[in-house]
């Protein structure tokens, strides 16, 4: 368990460290080609509300495809930490140039009073990843934030799903060097549904059905 652990937090570490040693225009390579492989699948069209990140730590840059969603009348939603369920996250409407604040992780996030939504009504999640694997299990800053965040809608039962339809689409971000064989899962683990990198757009062993709606 402790040796799960140790090799965990030792590729969170190498990968952490790889991301932020990537040059400017690497970065904005990256963060065209995942604007690309994301604006190019079906679920870009269908998908109204979408929860994204702003890049910390080197992460890849959602910010191209943030400013396509814009332009084509989505909805985009951030992460704040939960001011009450100390650990979670909460989504909150985002309108380029409202007040932000910073959290304690020196990340921006928007500043209240917070327009919030139930996860459930979101369609897509972005979320950040440090490493992945192709079953979609995945690692990130280690604060447990998402899995929390995710784990009462996980399952395709009650207000989160209609149909086939389980929401949210849970679609980890990276780069594609972030990509290992395989990551052991803990027992908390919520699986990403699909991810997309500067490289492709993968549906996971773990996905169920693809979150959709019409415009
Ligand atoms: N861009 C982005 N936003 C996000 C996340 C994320 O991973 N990326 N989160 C995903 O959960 C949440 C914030 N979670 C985070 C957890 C740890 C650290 C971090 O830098 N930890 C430091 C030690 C922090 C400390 O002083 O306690 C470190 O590991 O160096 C940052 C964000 C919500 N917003
Ligand atoms: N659903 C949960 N309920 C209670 N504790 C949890 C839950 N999910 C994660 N944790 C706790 O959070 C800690 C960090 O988890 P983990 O290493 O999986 O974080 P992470 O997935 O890398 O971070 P994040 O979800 O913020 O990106 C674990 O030690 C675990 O105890």
């Amino acid at each position: 368990m402790t040796s799960q652990r140790d090799a965990r937090s030792s590729l969170r570490k190498q990968m952490r460290r790889r991301r932020r040693s990537l040059t400017a225009t690497q970065r904005r390579h990256a963060a065209l080609a995942l604007a690309s492989t994301i604006t190019t699948q079906l679920l870009f069209r269908r998908n109204l509300r979408w929860g994204l990140y702003l890049a910390n730590d080197g992460e890849i840059d959602p910010d191209v495809l943030a400013a396509r969603l814009v332009r084509c009348r989505r909805q985009l939603f951030l992460p704040v930490l939960h001011p009450v369920h100390h650990g979670r996250l909460c989504f909150a409407r985002f309108y380029p140039g409202m007040p932000m604040m910073r959290n304690r992780f020196g990340i921006s996030e928007p500043a209240p009073p917070l327009l919030t939504v139930p996860l459930w009504t979101l369609s897509t999640i972005c979320v950040p990843l440090v490493a992945f694997d192709e079953q979609g299990n995945r690692l990130g800053m280690g604060g447990g934030f998402y899995d929390r965040s995710f784990g009462r809608f996980s399952k395709p039962s009650g207000a989160a799903t209609t149909g086939l339809v389980s929401r949210p689409l849970k679609l980890g971000i990276a780069f594609e060097f972030q990509g290992v064989e395989r990551l052991p899962s803990e027992p908390w683990d919520i699986p990403l549904d699909a991810i997309a990198s500067d490289r492709r757009y993968q549906s996971t062993a773990s996905s169920t059905t693809v979150a959709s709606e019409q415009p």
